[in-house]
């Protein structure tokens, strides 16, 4: 099986070119490829696929009105399904271009949230158009020591983005949060966030279905959106400890704008 490794602000993933949609990917397959000891190790898998291949209907009805020839197809490292990544789908689009399966620098991806915009910036950054971010109220997060407080926001995939006073090094993100079911009945991914400077936040994120990883980019949405006060546009610098990207928030939606990466490819045995 052909592999490619990848990451965004080092968050980081294996690639499956499977354009034809034949990869019978199963969550155990998905385990041991991400396993970093015994396998490749990535925080999730993108599974490169045509949308004409896919055998079920994963597309929903794109908003733009149009199916995007490439899927992606996203898991997480202990091998459930997620609606979105910002930050894979970056390396999802580096990996179109480098593998010469899209040309330009402006095309589409389908993902389970829909179709996406993607733009690659003169910097070679690349900017994504992540459509609206759902406000949902507020809830909590029981971590490993403390409880957490903040806004429930969907980015396509759940999120509980709380600000915290002191250092967000300080905090404890050893366990997975306990959170409340009735709220995240399909879990969540938990941000602690705090300012740093102007227009700046500092992030560390627990996500669902991987643990704590060098960065998120739905995550990092999901902190801008919490810092903004309601019915405002802002832009936000978020720090992560795997790098840094920009989030532009209007009344169209969010755009997350960040660096993409591919450092490897080669031939895997495991699957
Ligand atoms: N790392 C991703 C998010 C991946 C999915 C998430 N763990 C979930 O289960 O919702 C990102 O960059 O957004």
């Amino acid at each position: 099986m052909r592999f490619a490794k990848g990451h965004g602000t080092e968050n980081d993933f294996v690639i499956l070119p499977d354009p034809d949609g034949e990869l019978e990917l199963t969550e155990e397959t998905v385990r041991l490829l991400c396993d970093r000891r015994a396998g490749l190790g990535g925080d999730g898998i993108l599974r490169v696929v045509r949308t004409s291949a896919r055998g079920e209907a994963l597309l929903p009805a794109a908003r733009t009105g149009e199916r995007p020839e490439w899927f992606m197809d996203y898991r997480n490292a202990d091998g459930s399904v997620a609606e979105m990544c910002g930050n894979g789908i970056r390396v999802f689009a580096r990996y179109l271009l480098h593998a010469g399966l899209v040309s330009g620098d402006r095309f589409e991806i389908g993902t389970r949230d829909g179709a996406k915009q993607v733009t690659v910036e003169e910097d070679g950054q690349i900017t994504i158009d992540m459509g609206r971010v759902e406000m949902q109220g507020s809830s909590s997060a029981k971590l490993a020591r403390q409880v957490v407080h903040g806004a429930q926001i969907s980015v396509g995939n759940p999120h509980l983005a709380c600000e915290v006073s002191g250092p967000i090094s300080g905090v404890d993100l050893s366990e997975p949060p306990v959170l409340d079911p009735e709220a995240f009945p399909e879990g969540a991914n938990v941000e602690v966030y705090g300012h740093v400077g102007p227009g700046t936040l500092q992030m560390r994120v627990f996500e669902r279905g991987s643990g704590e990883t060098r960065s998120c980019g739905t995550g990092i949405v999901a902190a801008a959106s919490a810092a903004t006060p309601a019915g405002e546009g802002a832009t936000w610098k978020v720090r992560v400890p795997g790098g840094e990207c920009t989030v532009l928030l209007d009344a169209s939606g969010a755009r997350l704008r960040g660096p993409a990466v591919i450092v490897a490819e080669g031939e895997t045995c495991l699957a």
